[in-house]
Order: structure tokens, then C-alpha cells, then sequence
């Protein structure tokens, strides 16, 4: 079969394939597979133009698998995914993979390099830029046994369109500190052209602000209703 052919006969589209809720002991990190894996479907539903068979018999198991997940469902302070700070992406798929290479009390490092999925026409979406320099700055503005702060502002310039499918070098520099205020810096170079630069504050939090926001939201409707 040529690579054009889409083919929707069962054998591909009903492959005996392990079933991923069957325990199993030879693998060593899972759950860096699993995101790993979720994000090659995002990859893989972007790029791709399937028949409409196709696409129906995709979005059955994509559904089927998403309901069987529901049984492991936890509350966001249990959940794995945005935690795994060892692994490049920390567990999620909305942020593209940082690799970060260096964190010191005052200088971050890393690479990324994104696909179509983040793609806004044959360069990064506008979008996903501030994801990254986010990424990269709040992991500095909170490293080294600093209390939480979180994102006040992010001023970013587009400087060149990114480009897909290359690595792309993302620095960033604790500017300075005055009070609660963390004044972050950072840009992205592919090569030795600058994509990207971007001025953040992160504002210490108070006590109080750790709290789960949502309840906090959920309590004051209440109490408006
Ligand atoms: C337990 C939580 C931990 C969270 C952190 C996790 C980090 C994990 C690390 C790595 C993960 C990798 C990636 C994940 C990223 C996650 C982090 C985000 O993206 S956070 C989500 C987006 N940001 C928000 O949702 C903030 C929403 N805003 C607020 O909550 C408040 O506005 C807050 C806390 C930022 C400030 O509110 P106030 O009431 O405490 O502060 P006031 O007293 O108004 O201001 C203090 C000083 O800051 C200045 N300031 C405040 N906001 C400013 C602004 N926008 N522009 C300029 N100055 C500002 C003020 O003028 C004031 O300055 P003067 O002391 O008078 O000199």
C-alpha cells in the first residue's frame, strides 16, 4: 500500500493491539509513555485527511478510551499530569515538551520544538509562544525553594516567524526582585535569529491566594445566588 492510501479494511482499524488497561511490568515510566503517545495522536489527527469511515472509526476508540480513563479520575492536587516536573512537558500536552537544560537561582535553558499540531501556517502559532516563555519563566520565577508565584503580566515580541520541526533555543533571566514582584526576561532563538522575546512578572502569592480558586469561585456564586 503507497503511503496515499488510506485504508479502512479492519485489520487496520481494528488491530490487535495490547490492551492498555491489562497491567504489565515491562515498562519502566508509563505514564511518560501515555503523554508521549497522546501527543503523537495530536500530532497524527492534525496532519492527517481521513475518510470519513476513517475519522468515525478513530474518534470510537479515542471516546472509548477517554471513558475507561474516567475510572482512574482524581482531584487536581492527586492528578500526574502538569507534575512530573523530571520529565520534558511535566506530564501534559498543552505546552509544547520544554527540555530544560539548566534551572539556577537566576538563569533557565531549555529547547523545544514544535509540530504541526502548534503550528499557525508553516510557523508557531501566536499563541503557543507565551505557553513556552510561561513555561520557562514561571519555572525559574519558582525555583529554588521560592514561595509560589504566579504570572502578573507577559509582554512577548514576535520578532520571526518560528519555524516547525527544528529545535529552538529558549533562555531566561531573573531580572529582578522588589517586594512580592519577580521581574522575569527571556527570548527564543532558532540558530541565531531571535523568534521571540518577552518581559513576565510573577507576583509572590499570599497565603490565602495558594487556595483552590475554583471553589473559591464556586462558593462566591453560591453565596451571590
Ligand atoms: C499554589 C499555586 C501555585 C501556582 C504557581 C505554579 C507555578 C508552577 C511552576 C511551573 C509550572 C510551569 C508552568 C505553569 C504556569 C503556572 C503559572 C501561571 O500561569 S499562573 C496563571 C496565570 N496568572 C494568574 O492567574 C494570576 C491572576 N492574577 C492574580 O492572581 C493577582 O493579580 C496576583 C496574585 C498576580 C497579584 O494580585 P495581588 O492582589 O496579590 O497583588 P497586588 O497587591 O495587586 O500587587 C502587588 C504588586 O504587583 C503589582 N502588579 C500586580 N499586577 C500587576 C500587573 N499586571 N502589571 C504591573 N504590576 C502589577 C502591583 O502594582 C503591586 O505593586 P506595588 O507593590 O504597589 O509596587
Amino acid at each position: 500500500m503507497d503511503a496515499t492510501t488510506v485504508s479502512t479494511t479492519d485489520d487496520i482499524w481494528s488491530p490487535s493491539w495490547d490492551d492498555p488497561f491489562e497491567p504489565t511490568t515491562d515498562r519502566d515510566d508509563e505514564f511518560a509513555e501515555l503523554t508521549d503517545a497522546l501527543r503523537a495522536v495530536q500530532e497524527a489527527v492534525t496532519r492527517s485527511r481521513p475518510t470519513p469511515d476513517a475519522a468515525g472509526r478513530t474518534a470510537r476508540t479515542l471516546r472509548d478510551l477517554a471513558a475507561r480513563l474516567a475510572a482512574f479520575e482524581v482531584g487536581e492536587d492527586e492528578q500526574i499530569s502538569g507534575r512530573r516536573w523530571d520529565l520534558a512537558g511535566r506530564g501534559q500536552t498543552l505546552t509544547p515538551a520544554l527540555h530544560l537544560d539548566e534551572v539556577t537561582d537566576n538563569r533557565a535553558r531549555g529547547r523545544v520544538l514544535v509540530g504541526r499540531f502548534h503550528s499557525g501556517r508553516y510557523a508557531m502559532n501566536g499563541g503557543v509562544t507565551p505557553l513556552i516563555f510561561d513555561e520557562i519563566l514561571a519555572r525559574l520565577a519558582n525555583s529554588c525553594g521560592r514561595p509560589w508565584a504566579r504570572t502578573a503580566y507577559l509582554h512577548v515580541n514576535y520578532r520571526a516567524p518560528a519555524p516547525l520541526d527544528v529545535e529552538l533555543r529558549v533562555e531566561a533571566e531573573f531580572a529582578g526582585q522588589d517586594g512580592r514582584k519577580r521581574f522575569m526576561r527571556g527570548a527564543m532563538h532558532h540558530g541565531d535569529v531571535l523568534v521571540a522575546d518577552v518581559e513576565g512578572l510573577w507576583i509572590e502569592l499570599k497565603p490565602e491566594q495558594t487556595q483552590n480558586v475554583s471553589l473559591a469561585v464556586g462558593r462566591g456564586a453560591e453565596e451571590n445566588s
